[in-house]
């Protein structure tokens, strides 16, 4: 099977580029925006800037695939309700350029989207809650569900998944165990809030989850996240535990003290067992993967 991946540099795509290069039976196609940040043992690197229709088209057609995981997306939550047209562009426009490619080609398409298309008024949530994103962000991930649910004609799998955390190469942004680790070491007092929940994701869960969707050529939504349902405070807490770190530099606050330029989402986190059920998909716990994660930093 071929599978093409999509935001190859990026940290789902690094850990998921790693995995199809060890999985037996996979022929990978590698893609990103500009150089390749990874060794390729096997399969192949092209550059591809998925927002470039007659790029998507021309790539497509020439590797022509058998799947395409398709994990590339401005992330930057803030930038993303600032810088409104390049969100879209990249998190919309693109999969409509991907979507219209897979038809043509009848290429299935597994799609990476994310717990903010809700609205955080509860959770956890499984794949029959109705979507109402609170920013731009979780707009333009919804949009592009919407478009894939409404035009694709090839098989589609939307999996969303929650506060990915990880460590590859050049990350192109850090995440909260990261974030919570070097700051702490640093000295530096952190104030983590504790009145928003979610069931952080280990980037190689994710990517283990995209396998599988794309292996078993799933059809529709599924929930893929880590399996305990924790607010950011939690997380902060137990990665100083992991690290053995000094607690007294983490601070609770709450959402009304605590703001960023986007609104998040109080109550997210996902079950996972539909897709459990349907895929075989079983994640680390969130100590498990915080020992993962670990385990590269020394390596
Ligand atoms: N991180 C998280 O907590 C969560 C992520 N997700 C979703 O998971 C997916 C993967 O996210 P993650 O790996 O964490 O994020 P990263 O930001 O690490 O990776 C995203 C990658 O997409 C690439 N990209 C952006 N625009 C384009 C473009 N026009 N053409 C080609 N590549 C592009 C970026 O390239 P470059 O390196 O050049 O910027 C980057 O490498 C995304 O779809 C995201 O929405 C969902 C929920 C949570
Ligand atoms: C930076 C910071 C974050 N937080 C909390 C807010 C939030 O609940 C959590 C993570 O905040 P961040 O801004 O780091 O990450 P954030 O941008 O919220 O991460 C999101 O990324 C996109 C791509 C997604 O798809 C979402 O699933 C989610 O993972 O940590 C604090 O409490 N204090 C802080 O100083």
């Amino acid at each position: 099977m071929k599978i093409l991946v999509t935001g190859a540099n990026g940290l789902l795509g690094q850990k998921l580029t790693a995995l199809l290069q060890q999985t037996v039976g996979i022929t990978l196609v590698a893609t990103a925006r500009g150089k390749s940040v990874l060794p390729l043992t096997s399969g192949r690197f092209v550059p591809l800037d998925v927002t470039d229709g007659h790029a998507v088209e021309h790539v497509l057609a020439t590797e022509k695939p058998d799947v395409i995981i398709h994990t590339a997306a401005m992330t930057q939550v803030d930038q993303c309700e600032t810088e409104r047209e390049q969100c879209w562009a990249a998190n919309v426009t693109a999969v409509e350029h991907i979507v219209n490619a897979c038809n043509r080609h009848a290429i299935h398409l597994v799609h990476v989207s994310t717990d903010f298309v809700f609205d955080g008024s509860h959770g956890p949530l499984d794949e029959t809650e109705p979507p109402h994103p609170v920013n731009y962000y979780g707009e333009s991930k919804l949009a592009a569900e919407q478009y894939i649910q409404r035009h694709a004609t090839a098989g589609w799998a939307i999996l969303r998944t929650v506060l990915v955390y990880g460590i590859t190469n050049d990350m192109s942004r850090s995440n909260i165990v990261l974030w919570v680790k070097n700051s702490v070491e640093q000295g530096k007092t952190i104030q983590v809030v504790d009145d928003q929940w979610r069931t952080p994701t280990l980037a190689e869960d994710l990517a283990q989850g995209c396998y599988l969707a794309a292996a078993k050529r799933a059809q529709g939504i599924y929930h893929i996240s880590g399996k305990d349902f924790l607010s950011p405070y939690q997380i902060a807490l137990a990665t100083a535990d992991y690290f053995h770190l000094d607690k007294a530099l983490i601070q609770a606050t709450d959402s009304t003290r605590f703001t960023q330029p986007a609104k998040r989402p109080a109550k997210t986190g996902f079950t996972i067992e539909k897709a459990r059920r349907e895929l075989g998909y079983e994640p680390h716990s969130f100590p498990e993967g915080i020992a993962v994660l670990a385990s590269q930093l020394s390596s």
